[in-house]
C-alpha cells in the first residue's frame, strides 16, 4: 500500500459520504461550497449532522421558501463600497450577488469573518444553540442573519410565533463549512447557486486568518451573476435537481440545468465520466493502476472538464499530479504539475493561501516533496498542456 496519495476530491457533501484521505484533507470545501452544511435534526434528538461527514438525508417537513425581506434590509448595509458587486432581487431567486465591474480570474471578491460557528457536535438543541449564539453578536450582525433567506421551516407552525425556529432553519439554509465547524458569513450567503461550468466562484476557508474567502473561478463580466456551487456538481441533471429540491428548496434553472436535451446528455454524460475518472485515479493508492495510468487519468479528467467548461479543483487536481509524479520520482512531471497547480490554486485560493508555496516548492525541488520516491520509479507524464 502507497503511504499517502492524493484520494478521493473533497467534497462538501461527498456521495458516498466517505471521508476524506487526500494528503490535503484538511483543506475543506474549497470549491463545494454547499450550504446546506447542516441538516434538519429529527426533533427531539440534539444532534446536528454536517453533509461533510454523512449523506445528504431527506429533510422532514414539506420546503417553504419564506423570504424577510424589505425595502430597508439593515443586511445589505454590510456591504462595502469597494465590494465588485452588488446584493440584487433576481426573479426566482431572492437575492443574489451581481457583479457591478469586470471581475478578473483569481479575484479576491469577498474575506468575511464568520457571525459564529457551530461546532460539529453540540450538546444542546440546534434551535436553542443558534439562538443563544445569536445573542452574542452586535444588533447589526443580528439584523444580516435574520434577513437571510431560509427553506424548510417546519409544517405547521408559525414563523412569527417561532423565532428560534426561524433562526435554526436561517443557519440551515446558509451555514457553511469553517474549519472543524459550521459558519454563518451573510455577505456570502447571498451567493446564489449554479451547476458545473455555470458557477464563477468559489470559496475557502483560512484557518490561519479565521475566515472565509471567496475567489473569481473565472473572468466575471459586469452584470452577471456570480454563483457558487452548493453541492457536487459532477452528477446528471436529474440528480443535481433532486438534490438542490430537496436541500434548498429550488428547482435549478442555471445555464447547465437549461441545456437542450441534447446538450444536456451531452453534459451528464462528461461529468459522469469525469466522475468515473476520479474513482478510477483514487485505485492509484491501493496499486491498483499505475502511476502512469493515474497521470493519463487526471489528462482525461482535464480534457473533459475543458469541453464541460468545469474549471474547478484544478488546483488539487494538478496537485495530484505532482504528488503521483513525485513518489515515482518524476522530477519533470513534477516540476510542471506543480507548476500547475500554483497557477490553479493561485485563481482558486489565493496567492496567500498555505497551498500555493507548497506547490511551489515542489516546483522548484521535487525531491523534496514528502511522496519522493515512495513508489517504484517511472516516468508518469505530464500534463497535456
Ligand atoms: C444561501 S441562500 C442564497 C441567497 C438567497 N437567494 C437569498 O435571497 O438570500 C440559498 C437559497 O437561495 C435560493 N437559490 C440559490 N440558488 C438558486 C438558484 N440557482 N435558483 C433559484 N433559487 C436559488 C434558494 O431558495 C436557496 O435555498
Amino acid at each position: 500500500m502507497r503511504p499517502q496519495r492524493p484520494a478521493k476530491r473533497q467534497r462538501r457533501d461527498p456521495p458516498q459520504g466517505a471521508t476524506e484521505e487526500s494528503p490535503v484533507s484538511h483543506h475543506l470545501i474549497y470549491t463545494n461550497p454547499s450550504y446546506a452544511a447542516i441538516l434538519q435534526p429529527p426533533r427531539g434528538r440534539f444532534s446536528i449532522r454536517t453533509i461533510l461527514l454523512t449523506l445528504p438525508a431527506a429533510v422532514a417537513g414539506f420546503a417553504i421558501a419564506y423570504y424577510l425581506s424589505s425595502p430597508n434590509v439593515p443586511g445589505l448595509n454590510i456591504l462595502r463600497g469597494s465590494d465588485p458587486f452588488v446584493v440584487a432581487d433576481l426573479p426566482g431567486k431572492g437575492k443574489g450577488l451581481v457583479a457591478i465591474r469586470d471581475i478578473q480570474q483569481g479575484e479576491l471578491v469577498i474575506q468575511e469573518s464568520p457571525l459564529f460557528i457551530v461546532p460539529k457536535s453540540i450538546s444542546e438543541s440546534p434551535s436553542a444553540l443558534i439562538s443563544r449564539l445569536l445573542q452574542n453578536v452586535s444588533s447589526a450582525d443580528r439584523d444580516a442573519f435574520l434577513n437571510l433567506s431560509y427553506v424548510h421551516f417546519p409544517e405547521g407552525l408559525d414563523p412569527a410565533t417561532h423565532p428560534e425556529e426561524v433562526a435554526l432553519a436561517i443557519f440551515q439554509t446558509n451555514a457553511v463549512a469553517a474549519g472543524d465547524g459550521v459558519g454563518i458569513f451573510p455577505r456570502m450567503a447571498r451567493l446564489n447557486h449554479g451547476c458545473s461550468s455555470a458557477f464563477n466562484v468559489v470559496y475557502t476557508w483560512r484557518q490561519r486568518e479565521q475566515a472565509l474567502f471567496v475567489h473569481a473561478l473565472k473572468n466575471i463580466r459586469k452584470g452577471q451573476e456570480l454563483l457558487t456551487t452548493y453541492t457536487d456538481t459532477k452528477r446528471t441533471r436529474k440528480e443535481r435537481r433532486s438534490f438542490l429540491e430537496q436541500q434548498y428548496g429550488f428547482r435549478c434553472t442555471c445555464a447547465v440545468c437549461s441545456l437542450d436535451a441534447a446538450a444536456s446528455k451531452a453534459s451528464d454524460k462528461r461529468l459522469t465520466a469525469i466522475s468515473h475518472y476520479y474513482a478510477h485515479l483514487a485505485t492509484w493508492g491501493s496499486n491498483a493502476i499505475s502511476g502512469a495510468e493515474a497521470i493519463s487519468t487526471i489528462n482525461k479528467i482535464w480534457k473533459l472538464e475543458d469541453e464541460e467548461g468545469y474549471w474547478s479543483e484544478r488546483g488539487r487536481l494538478a496537485a495530484d499530479g505532482a504528488w503521483i509524479a513525485a513518489s515515482h520520482s518524476d522530477a519533470v512531471a513534477a516540476r510542471l504539475w506543480a507548476q500547475l497547480a500554483v497557477k490553479w490554486y493561485t485563481y482558486e485560493l489565493g496567492a496567500e493561501s498555505e497551498f500555493v508555496p507548497e506547490a511551489r516548492t515542489t516546483a522548484e525541488h521535487p525531491e523534496a516533496h514528502p511522496a519522493w520516491g515512495s513508489g517504484a520509479a517511472m516516468p508518469v507524464g505530464r500534463p497535456l498542456d
